[in-house]
């Protein structure tokens, strides 16, 4: 019999936490999850990193049927099945490198919690398999990779293809596919292939927040190479592994010997070493026996070690789409990680030789397309974070991203007029079909034979340009075409710039001796080429911004990080597991602030799982109460670090936040502080009031800039409901755009807000699933449930005041044992929550029931003993609103002070801004 969907809700939370050890779902992995179980066939794409592993990793985990999955690489699924196990998961994998051959028998009997295979060995394992194994259960069939499917992908594997034959084996099971990088046409075809019936189809942001993107020109030579490996030494000293991604193998040899010169232990893999060699240097580097990896393209998708803090590329990709996978390598805990893409001029020159396998025209176009596309990339002026997400379809609203070498940097602008004006009438005069290197050395005054063959010599501007190098020539012509002065062309591997209808306006408008202004921004490469007459060959700083000085960390604080960095490493060789399986990084350094004395706190912590605790936790508290003890650190340093640490991190992520100290306060007061918009606004401690518009403003600025927010409350206090979301989404594709809000507001009936369609708006820039606006306020209750909007945000009266007389009161959620509902609340079950706890002498004699006007009107008052009984019947927290709304009888600063007073005596604990009994 199929559970409830409240059942499975309910499950689905608290599996999260006992299998993963992660108190909240990511965005949109609840949704999918959700879908699965309904049995419905799902295409996912989602970003390197984000999550989506987790959508096919928990239905069998809450069903109890097994969960199938294809993989293309086998040592994706042994780091899978190895880093499930860790989590006391049953999980195999079938394909050529299993060498136990009862694993398949076993799995036939529904043993396996997780099956992956690879897609040559589900497409020859026999039918009475499948057959078996559907009557033992099935919960889903998922393709993880899924682009290998599309020619069109930049991976395609031809078995892929066979896999849609599966669907009649497996009947009524859904078929769920996975990808990081999908173009529409890659959907379309992973969706036609796989016969995917109604597809739920998530398509989230692609933006990796926490990643920097820096980018450099470098000469390539050996002292290029000696700062590498320099700057290279000093990252190893922190924690963290680094990937080297070279072009070819000759480089990667070259960096890894300049590597083991330093000492630095670095591994390499390429194509040209056989498969052993390659899988041990994997296997070295995912247990952090080294922590640099050298590689070419070969070491790419499926490596999932999380705590990869640099992606450094030495030379152009050769494609946008083979840059955003290998960068996606980096930073997949979530933590600041950067990433850096070293190029040299030659690289650019590469076409013929990715050429060099291509058949047709077309692939030839298609080739070079990519390799502009990447270049294009490098040599931008503005955000980078803007282009790649606007390279994968999305649009990215903000002009500055705060976390790219663009944006870091405030590029100088600069009227080039007159070298622009030169620039295109060189182009022009050398009949606009030539590539830069012409026209250029046209300007510099090159008497080559090609030139004067051409007669270009005789030309008046032959020499004009002579005080610039052919370098800092061609920077600017990248500027003009970014601009769109000039138009570079593909035929074949031939490239050829031209001047465009824009370009050909501007010369229209100038003379010889007189040109209208042109401002560009004149960047550190044309600074650097003036400057020193050659490029600058200088390392970008490897250093992330989240080092742990910023974040807050004591020198004692870090050495135990450090300390227990190395436990964990010893533990997982004892094991025979990779240390991140054990738990991340994060994790450990929210183990290194929280220093736990009990399994009850150590199991508290975000990340920690149930599996770790029940093998390990042991040896962990011991090893902490011994190195506590060593560095003079005090035991169970307080719970409510946790939180601040997290925001800290978050923050330093952006330290160059354009967020002013009001609206940093704003944030704090509503995040941490637990105040409402309504009362930030009229906070006695300002010298007037501001309207409850401006702090949403100051709270949707901060989201923008990074920082933390809880969704579902946001929604709840500005009133945002499903129809409300629905009827913008509505709107701004009538408009057609988000960059005016007064079109969408003009679209929209008066009661839809400003503050509405803002709030939509982050969302969406955000990658915030609508899941998040809290069921309360879902389709079908908000008709018989006051809006929380026209009670806490367009309320005049005081909250309290308002509520009165009401016969049926909203008191947030209410929470049964198991399941975290959204019901709303009547006069009898409030007064049976009261009742609830009467058996209980503290309780109720100290919970007061205070009669309203009309006696229908309960009023709670928190008191200690109340606070702990509400929160001993929610296993599965209560969120700080919640707990506001419920003690309807005390100011919410009284609530507030009395929580922090048995947050201190460690009777409760608070985690992701909800509460829990300790
Ligand atoms: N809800 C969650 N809370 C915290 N961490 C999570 C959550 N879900 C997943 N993670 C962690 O995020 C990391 C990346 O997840 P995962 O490997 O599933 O990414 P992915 O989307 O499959 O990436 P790729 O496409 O690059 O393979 C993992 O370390 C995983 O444990």
């Amino acid at each position: 019999m199929r559970r409830s969907v409240e059942t499975e809700r309910g499950e689905m939370e608290s599996t999260l936490k006992k299998y993963f050890g992660y108190s909240v779902f990511r965005p949109y992995q609840k949704d999918v999850i959700q879908r699965i179980i309904e049995k419905r066939d799902c295409l996912v794409v989602m970003a390197t990193g984000s999550g989506k592993s987790l959508c096919y990793q928990l239905p069998p985990l809450v069903t109890g049927k097994t969960a199938l999955v294809v993989s293309p690489l086998i040592s994706l699924m042994q780091d899978q099945v190895m880093s499930l196990k860790q989590r006391g998961i049953n999980a195999e994998f079938l394909g050529s490198a299993q060498t136990d051959s009862s694993v398949q028998t076993k799995a036939e009997t529904g043993y396996f919690q997780l099956l992956f295979m690879t897609p040559e060995k589900a497409c020859i394992i026999p039918i009475s398999f499948w057959s078996k194994l559907l009557k033992a259960g099935v919960c889903l069939f998922a393709v993880d990779e899924a682009h290998c499917i599309s020619e069109w992908g930049h991976d395609f594997r031809l078995e892929y293809k066979q896999l849609d034959k599966l669907r009649t084996f497996l009947l009524g099971v859904p078929f769920v596919a996975l990808t990081a990088t999908a173009t529409e046409k890659v959907r379309i075809d992973i969706i036609n292939s796989l016969k995917l019936k109604n597809p739920y189809v998530t398509i989230a942001s692609f933006d990796r927040k926490n990643l920097f993107y820096g980018v450099k020109v470098i000469n390539r030579g050996q002292s290029f190479v000696d700062e590498l490996v320099q700057e290279i030494l000093k990252s190893v000293a922190g924690a963290g592994s680094i990937i080297v991604y070279c072009m070819t193998i000759k480089d990667v040899e070259e960096i890894s010997k300049a590597l083991k010169q330093l000492g630095v232990k670095a591994g390499t893999y390429h194509g040209q070493m056989g498969s052993k060699a390659r899988e041990e240097a994997h296997r070295l580097f995912i247990r952090d026996e080294i922590r640099v990896m050298v590689a070419t393209m070969a070491f790419g998708m499926g490596i999932d070690k999380p705590d990869v803090r640099h992606v450094i590329h030495y030379g152009c990709p050769k494609s946008l789409e083979s840059y955003y996978q290998e960068s996606g390598r980096c930073g997949r805990d979530g933590i600041a990680s950067v990433c850096w893409l070293y190029y040299a001029r030659s690289n650019f020159a590469k076409g013929d030789f990715y050429c060099g396998e291509s058949q047709t025209e077309n692939q030839r176009t298609a080739i070079m397309e990519s390799l502009l596309a990447a270049q294009r990339y490098c040599l931008l002026t503005t955000c980078r974070r803007k282009l790649l997400l606007n390279h994968f379809g999305e649009t990215y609203s903000a002009e500055t991203c705060g976390n790219c070498d663009n944006c870091m940097v405030s590029n100088r602008e600069r009227d080039m007029s007159r070298e622009s004006y030169l620039l295109m009438t060189s182009i022009q005069a050398c009949g606009g079909y030539w590539g830069l290197n012409m026209p250029i050395d046209v300007l510099r005054g090159s008497r080559s034979k090609k030139v004067v063959d051409a007669q270009f010599d005789k030309l008046l501007l032959h020499g004009l340009g002579k005080d610039h190098s052919s370098n800092w020539w061609k920077t600017l012509a990248y500027q003009l075409i970014s601009y769109g002065y000039l138009t570079e062309t593909i035929k074949d591997v031939y490239r050829t710039v031209s001047v465009s209808q824009q370009g050909k306006q501007y010369l229209g408008s100038a003379r010889p001796d007189h040109q209208p202004p042109l401002l560009l921004t004149f960047n550190g490469e044309m600074v650097d080429a003036e400057e020193h007459e050659t490029i600058s060959s200088n390392v970008g700083d490897l250093k992330s911004s989240a080092t742990l000085e910023n974040e807050g960390f004591s020198e004692a604080d870090m050495q135990l990080y450090h300390m227990l960095l190395e436990e964990r490493k010893k533990l997982a060789r004892v094991t025979g597991t990779a240390p991140y399986a054990l738990c991340g990084d994060q994790t450990i350094k929210k183990i290194a602030l929280a220093r736990p004395s009990t399994k009850a706190r150590l199991a508290n912590i975000d990340g920690v799982n149930q599996h770790l605790v029940i093998t390990h936790g042991d040896h962990l508290l011991q090893t902490i109460r011994h190195l506590s003890q060593k560095l003079n650190l005090s035991l169970d340093g307080k719970v409510g670090e946790h939180t601040a640490f997290t925001r800290k991190l978050h923050v330093v992520v952006n330290t160059r936040t354009k967020l002013t100290p009001a609206k940093c306060e704003a944030w704090k007061m509503w995040h941490e502080d637990g105040l409402s918009i309504q009362k930030i606004a009229n906070y006695p401690g300002r010298s007037a009031p501001i309207k409850e518009q401006t702090v949403v403003d100051y709270l949707l600025e901060a989201v923008s800039e990074g920082f933390d927010i809880n969704w579902t409350r946001l929604c709840d206090e500005v009133g945002l409901t499903d129809e409300i979301f629905s009827a913008i989404q509505e709107a701004i594709s009538k408009v057609g755009c988000k960059d005016k809000l007064k079109p969408i507001k003009n679209e929209l009936p008066d009661d839809i807000t400003y503050a509405h369609i803002k709030a939509c708006l982050v969302m969406e820039n955000c990658g915030i699933s609508p899941e998040v606006i809290p069921p309360s306020q879902k389709k079908g209750d908000t008709d018989e449930l006051p809006s929380k909007a026209s009670e806490t945000w367009h309320a005049e009266e005081p909250h309290e005041v308002e509520e009165c007389g009401k016969s049926m009161v909203t008191y947030g959620f209410a929470y049964n044992n198991k399941e975290m509902t959204s019901l709303p609340v009547t006069k009898a079950e409030v007064q049976e929550l009261s009742v609830g706890c009467g058996d209980d002498e503290l309780c109720s004699h100290k919970r007061q029931k205070v009669d309203c006007p009309d006696g229908g009107f309960t009023v709670l008052e928190a008191t200690e003993s109340s606070v702990l009984n509400l929160l001993q019947k929610h296993d599965e927290g209560l969120p700080l609103f919640d707990i506001l709304e419920h003690f309807n009888g005390s100011k919410s600063e009284a609530v507030i002070d009395l929580l922090s007073c048995l947050e201190r005596d460690f009777m409760i604990f608070k985690k992701n801004n909800f509460y829990w009994l300790m």
